[in-house]
C-alpha cells in the first residue's frame, strides 16, 4: 500500500543544540535503513520549510505507523497521512516517456 506522508518537524526552539544535533543524526540512519528496505520510495524537502513530503509503500496502517514512530524525531513531528489509491487514468510507468 501506498501513503502520501507530509511531516513538519516542530523542534522545540529551547532544545540544546548538540539534542537537536543527536536526534538528526539518528533520524538519518533510521530513515535511510528503512530507505534501504525500499518501505520509503520518495523523500523530498518542502522548500523553505523544516518539513518533507514522503511516500511510504507498506503493506498496511499498521506497518506505516511502526515505522513512523520508529523515528527519532516522532515526537516533535505533525504528520498527515493520505492513503493513495490507483487512479483510473495513471498510465503503468513502463508506458510513460
Ligand atoms: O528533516 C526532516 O524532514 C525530518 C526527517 C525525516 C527523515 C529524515 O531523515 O529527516
Amino acid at each position: 500500500m501506498l501513503f502520501h506522508v507530509a511531516m513538519q518537524v516542530r523542534l522545540p526552539p529551547d532544545m540544546p543544540a548538540d539534542r537537536a544535533d543527536a536526534l538528526k543524526s539518528r533520524e538519518k540512519a533510521v530513515a535511510q535503513e528503512i530507505q534501504r528496505q525500499g518501505k520509503w520510495p520518495h523523500l523530498w524537502r518542502v522548500a523553505g520549510r523544516y518539513a518533507n513530503i514522503s511516500i511510504f509503500d507498506v503493506a498496511d496502517n499498521d506497518e506505516l505507523h511502526a515505522l513512523l514512530s520508529s523515528l527519532p524525531l516522532f515526537p516533535y513531528m505533525d504528520i498527515t497521512v493520505t492513503p493513495l489509491a490507483q487512479h483510473p487514468s495513471a498510465l503503468p510507468a513502463e508506458a510513460r516517456a
